[in-house]
């Protein structure tokens, strides 16, 4: 059933959900009462020592977690100690199931009362949907009982939204399921979120990013670019002769020279090759694509926008998160400032009316989460004939088996020209040979490989420190650590939604100012988190995964991985989010030998690699899980290399490098990796 975005448009949009700060109690000790929203609610004090005792570390029960089960007034103290504490398991394409927490599930011992709970108003599940692309559902109901009601998480592995598009048959959100009359049987409930529209005045489209003291080692970094008649490298924006208001865009931007990603990229992409290209966290990718792509719209017949009900957009770019996407609009209209083009961005977890609305006023640059983008071009409210760019920004990931089907339906499905009638272009920091091989399938076979230090490699800028924590002392490292970082912003990565959660609980009743990201979150709630984090409202960020990869926040000092990631990319991506554009960061992150074990010989690879400290236990327990190979969990390769260089490939790749000493980027490397 065809969506009614006109009805949709009209609604209201919802309330600002305060942070968890706020909700906290922090500024104004509250907080029986507080539940109109998502966040935190202290316990009255014998129940917080009771749920001390007896959940440990859990949160959310059966009947009435964060006031649900004191239904229709909004009063509810945080906890009923009464029930018996449930959570969801969740397996990865929805259908709650519940089972009782077990008291190592988050792994330390006192909770001081603090609980949290999920919007719960009146005693009813919200069920306000999640995505409007089918990605997810919103556990609305509390993470205790109910979980009926609030199953269906968006989410790889449970980890990222924008999976359900529909091209993925086991991964397909339930609701898309119709009857035998072709009736959906169960219909999602509509997304009314309208984000806030993005700022207007051109301070604040121009705020430049502070780049940082290491800025200019960036022309040390070795680069590699394989493949055939590479186009030679710029050193100045000037080189590239770019047109007049790009130009002085970008000097509004504050950027005075191209980093090396841009000097090798901005020349391939202007000279009409396909592009696969890898750079380190923070170096400048999402420029060294769009600066040539807005340069060649501008040098060709782009149309001024203007509104149409089929609108074809010359150029099309994905990412796999609704921030970071969002993000890449932002950057896109910044550069694109003053001249005729209209990038537009569309991504879950919004009304897809109001962005369908957006395309139609007019869309040359479309910028999307696959789901969202997918679901609209299937409405045929956007044709792909005219698209000459398709850029898949952290490309390995949107290769991966949660967005593959979606990609290859992106391709063929629609009206897309095929890769010999289309540029492509990849980037990510990461990209392991099996996804380059994949990705190979996507462009044109003189594609060039860019590769800017070490494919893979941890950003040089960000200090790496590896602390062997337990599961049951994490929690007061952590708040070590904290004490002493004091109100530098801090990103907490965890891997589950809950742990999320319960951590930014928890914090705050620490009284640290915290907010969380994650799938599970409401759009409107995620954007908020945000916000709060980016203005400093709340310095600490505790997030998933799905703040992992992209996100380019300034002054993140410090990356803290509470949990480890199963694979190294995701950890180098991770830590990538401090020391960027110049800039130092740290990172720390627990090590726990009882879960970690299967990342320790990379993680020695990672820090060796980038000169940083290897502790002589991580090398102990990475030579005692000798046998494991250097191959993620998921049986990548973690490349050093274009993928065509090794294994017998073309022999006569050609490939030149740039400043570059001998031991780089050859079969040594490569070797090691194997
Ligand atoms: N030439 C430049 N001069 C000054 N600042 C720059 C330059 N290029 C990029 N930046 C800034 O550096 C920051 C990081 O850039 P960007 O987000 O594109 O990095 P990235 O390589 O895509 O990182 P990630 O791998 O984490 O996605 C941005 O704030 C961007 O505006």
């Amino acid at each position: 059933m065809a969506e009614d975005w006109d009805a949709e448009f009209g609604t209201e949009p919802t309330a600002v959900i305060p942070s968890f700060f706020d909700m906290a109690g922090l500024r104004s000790p509250v907080k029986e009462g507080a539940i109109n929203g998502n966040q935190i609610f202290e316990s009255k004090g014998s129940e917080a020592a009771n749920f001390g005792k007896r959940c440990s570390n859990t949160f959310g029960n059966s009947t009435g977690f964060g006031g649900f089960g004191k239904q229709g007034s909004g009063d509810g103290n945080g906890f009923d100690t009464n029930s018996s504490y449930i959570f969801e398991k969740q397996p990865v394409a929805g259908f709650a199931e519940t089972t009782t927490v077990n008291e190592s599930e988050f792994g330390s011992r006192v909770v001081r009362g603090c609980g949290f709970g999920r919007g719960n108003r009146g005693g009813f599940p919200r069920s306000s949907p999640q995505n409007g692309d089918g990605s997810g559902f919103s556990s609305s109901c509390g993470r205790g009982g109910f979980s009926s009601t609030s199953g269906i998480r968006g989410g790889y592995r449970g980890r990222n939204e924008d999976i359900f598009s529909g091209s993925n048959p086991k991964l397909r959100a339930p609701w898309n399921s119709t009857d035998s009359e072709g009736n959906n049987k169960n219909q999602a409930p509509k997304v009314t979120y309208v984000p806030p529209p993005p700022p207007e005045e051109e301070s604040a489209i121009f705020a430049p990013y502070q780049t940082g003291i290491n800025f200019d080692k960036y022309d040390e970094i070795l680069v590699d670019v394989s493949g055939f008649n590479v186009p030679s490298a710029i050193l100045t924006f000037a080189e590239a002769h770019l047109c007049e208001t790009l130009n002085k865009n970008i000097s509004k931007a504050g950027y005075l020279k191209p980093t090396p990603v841009q000097k090798h990229g901005v020349p391939i992409v202007l000279a009409g090759r396909d592009l696969m290209a890898c750079a380190q966290t923070g170096s400048g990718k999402t420029a060294a694509f769009l600066l040539p792509i807005l340069e060649m719209l501008m040098r060709g017949d782009v149309a001024a926008s203007q509104f149409k009900e089929l609108q074809e957009p010359e150029v099309v770019i994905v990412a796999p998160t609704r921030e970071l996407i969002n993000q890449i609009y932002l950057e896109a209209r910044k550069f694109s400032f003053g001249t005729i083009i209209r990038p537009v961005v569309v991504y879950g977890g919004t009304s897809t009316g109001h962005q369908i609305r957006q395309v139609l006023q007019g869309c040359n640059v479309l910028c999307g989460t696959p789901g969202r983008l997918l679901d609209i071009i299937s409405k045929g409210k956007v044709g792909l004939s005219k698209v000459q760019f398709l850029v898949l920004d952290e490309a390995d990931r949107m290769l991966d088996m949660g967005f593959e089907p979606d990609m290859r339906k992106l391709v063929t499905a629609f009206d897309m020209p095929s890769k010999q009638n289309r540029q492509t272009l990849m980037f990510s920091a990461t990209f392991p040979e099996e996804i380059q091989r994949m990705a190979a399938d996507f462009m044109k076979t003189d594609y060039l490989f860019l590769a800017v230090g070490q494919v893979g490699g941890a950003c040089g800028d960000v200090h790496q420190t590896i602390l062997q924590v337990d599961q049951y002392s994490k929690r007061n490292k952590l708040i070590e650590i904290l004490t002493n970082i004091g109100i530098e912003r801090t990103m907490v990565f965890v891997d589950t939604k809950r742990k999320a959660d319960f951590l930014a609980a928890f914090l705050c009743q620490e009284n640290f100012p915290t907010t969380s990201i994650h799938g599970d979150r409401e759009q409107r709630e995620r954007e908020q988190a945000l916000g709060d984090f980016r203005s400093g409202k709340c310095p600490v960020l505790v997030a998933t995964a799905v703040a992992a990869r992209g996100l380019d926040i300034e002054h993140v000092q410090h990356v803290i991985n509470f949990d480890l990631p199963s694979t190294i990319d995701e950890y180098v991506h991770r830590i990538g989010r401090t020391g960027r554009c110049g800039n130092v960061g740290k990172a720390i992150s627990f090590f726990d030998s009882n879960t970690d074990l299967r990342i320790a010989r990379t993680l020695v690879k990672v820090l060796s690699d980038a000169q940083q400290e290897v502790p002589t236990w991580l090398e102990e327990f990475a030579f005692a899980a000798y046998g494991t190979s250097y191959h993620n969990p998921l049986g990548k390769v973690f490349a050093s290399v274009d993928s065509r260089k090794g294994l017998g490939g073309n022999k006569d790749f050609s490939s030149y490098e740039a400043n570059l000493p001998v031991t780089y980027a050859g079969k040594d490397h490569e070797d090691a990796w194997e």
